[in-house]
């Protein structure tokens, strides 16, 4: 049973997936009121209020996954979530038209003072030349990042018969000929809009992008909207200017700080402001948390995500195609971990043949993760692993070569110790499963899994009569053993597996065989 907190306010009708699911106890509740529980949840769902700090991080120890439903995850400490193993998601797409059709609804009141003449009209006064608004038709809109919201922004504005100007450092030219618009850099932007309207995300680069060098840059007369994230227009900026007379009108749905009680901002008549209501229309509430309820139970039951923030995202498609290269690389990291008890600091991870063709950063990760896990504990996982690797002084990094292993597929990982280095292959047969080929360059085959023995010894008779010898007399049954030498009369090894866990006796009298370099237990 999964326990799923749901902190901020969703639509119920959105939640619906995980009510319905048999798995699952919903508690929809603010984190405050649950101090006690917090370590008993597995996942947990928010909107904007809910600040998701490391202080909560830290006492939600159950803690898998946090869906944000809706775009922006400024609410999230995504370093600090990563760091504790905890996948974040968000729903990208289901707030995208409400929130443009909010920023065009507050466009068309800003230029025709509407919220101002409604409360003109509500005062009982009936002054229409006070309200002499100006048309959309023909002005020159400037949008500042054109992602999913920027593009809706730009689809209405055409339609009504206003240019579209455009800043995206990220815009490819060819999607910017397809949508209409015209690509700009900011001076231009700034100097040619009528209107100018942001809709990028709050980062260390757009952080009052408009401010008050900038926006002295603007046309006298300019109106600016702000329905992304409160910052993106730096408010001191924005009130120098609104004194000074330089801006026509603002309209604002986020504030640096919300809600905005003591912002000198409220005091403007030019200014009108919502309450960040981009997303609140019942379909966008709707969609956002269905979309994260869908995709919270999906990966709590063991799938792949496809909206996350610090994992690479995959279809369900691609996943399975990966799967078995996920767990081989898992089981080929915990195999090295195991065998090489001295400090690591670097481990490369070579590509060849078909894997190529996949997401193999997935595949490292999962490699990452398995080795750093009988040296951690168990909160290693694939979204915290890279983290965890360099904060222990271990480098990784992979490539891709030539195939010529003679294998359809094969991984191959160097891992470099303070003492010795480790070589491990592993390849995938469909139908056939995960096997290990070489292992320090003698040729082998195994399957990883269960309660392994790894020998070195020198390759001379009686060695591996005496290993069965010795195992018999414990009691051991050998399910399947394999032997390989370079040489005749040289190195060699010997990978055994059991059905139960090998004890200390019967390591140590093996230990003692003459001509046995070393032993390594191995648990998958
Ligand atoms: N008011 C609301 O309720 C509400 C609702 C939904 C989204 N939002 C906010 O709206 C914003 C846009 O959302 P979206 O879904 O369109 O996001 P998006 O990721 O689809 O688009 C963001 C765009 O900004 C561009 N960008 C990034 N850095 C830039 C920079 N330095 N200069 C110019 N452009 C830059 C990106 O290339 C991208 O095209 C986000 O901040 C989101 O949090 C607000
Ligand atoms: O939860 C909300 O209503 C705000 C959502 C919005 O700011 C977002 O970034 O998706």
């Amino acid at each position: 049973m999964f326990r799923i907190l749901v902190s901020d306010k969703m639509s119920g009708d959105g939640l619906k997936p995980l009510l319905d699911a048999e798995n699952v106890e919903i508690v929809q509740q603010n984190v405050a009121d649950v101090e006690e529980q917090l370590h008993t949840f597995d996942a947990l769902l928010v909107r904007s209020a809910t600040k998701v700090t490391e202080e909560l991080l830290s006492k939600m120890s159950q803690l898998k996954i946090v869906g944000r439903a809706g775009v922006g995850v400024d609410n999230i400490d995504i370093e600090a979530a990563t760091k504790h193993g905890v996948v974040v998601i968000n729903a990208p797409n289901g707030n995208t038209i409400s929130t443009a059709e909010h920023t065009f609804a507050m466009m068309a009141s800003l230029v025709r003072h509407i919220p101002q003449a409604n409360i003109s009209v509500k005062s009982r006064e009936w002054n229409r030349s006070a309200f002499v608004g100006t048309e959309l038709y023909g002005k020159s809109l400037g949008i500042v990042g054109f992602g999913r919201i920027g593009t809706e922004i730009a689809n209405r504005a055409r339609a009504f018969g206003m240019d579209v100007l455009v800043f995206d450092p990220f815009l490819t030219k060819e999607r910017a000929i397809k949508m209409g618009v015209t690509v700009c850099t900011l001076d231009e932007l700034l100097q040619t809009a009528d209107i100018i309207t942001v809709h990028t995300p709050l980062t260390k680069e757009t952080k009052g992008i408009l401010n008050k060098e900038t926006i002295a840059k603007t046309k006298k007369g300019i109106y600016l909207l702000n329905c992304a994230r409160g910052g993106i227009i730096d408010e001191e900026g924005l009130i120098y200017h609104l004194e000074n007379g330089h801006i026509a009108g603002v309209a604002l749905d986020v504030f640096e700080v919300e809600p905005p009680q003591s912002s000198k901002l409220l005091d403007f008549e030019q200014v009108i402001t919502t309450p960040h209501l981009g997303a609140s229309t019942k379909e966008a509430q709707l969609n956002v948390a269905a979309q994260v309820s869908e995709e919270v139970l999906l990966f709590l039951d063991g799938n792949p995500v496809t909206s996350s923030i610090n994992l690479p995202t995959l279809s369900k498609e691609v996943y399975e195609k990966i799967q078995p290269f996920h767990l081989l690389a898992k089981q080929m990291g915990n195999i090295v971990s195991q065998c090489m008890k001295e400090p690591v600091h670097d481990i490369s991870i070579d590509f060849e043949g078909s894997v190529t063709d996949l997401e193999t950063s997935y595949i490292t990760k999962s490699l990452i993760t398995g080795f750093l896990r009988p040296r951690v504990d168990s909160t290693v996982n694939e979204v915290n692993a890279g983290i965890i690797a360099q904060e222990r002084g271990i480098s990784f990094g992979e490539k891709y070569i030539p195939n010529n292993s003679g294998y359809e597929n094969c991984i191959t990982v160097k891992v470099s110790g303070d003492h010795s280095a480790f070589e491990i292959k592993g390849t995938y047969v469909p139908h056939y499963g995960q096997r290990i080929v070489a292992l320090n360059g003698f040729d082998i085959d195994f399957y990883p899994v269960g309660h392994l023995l790894y020998i070195q010894h020198t390759d001379k008779p009686g060695v591996i009569g005496r290993v069965g010898q010795i195992l018999g007399e414990h009691g051991l049954n050998i399910a399947t053993m394999q032997v390989g030498r370079k040489n005749k009369g040289g190195e060699a090894i010997m990978m055994l597996s059991f059905d139960k866990q090998l004890e200390q006796a019967s390591l140590n009298e093996l230990k003692n065989i003459q001509d046995i370099v070393s032993i390594h237990t191995i648990e998958l």
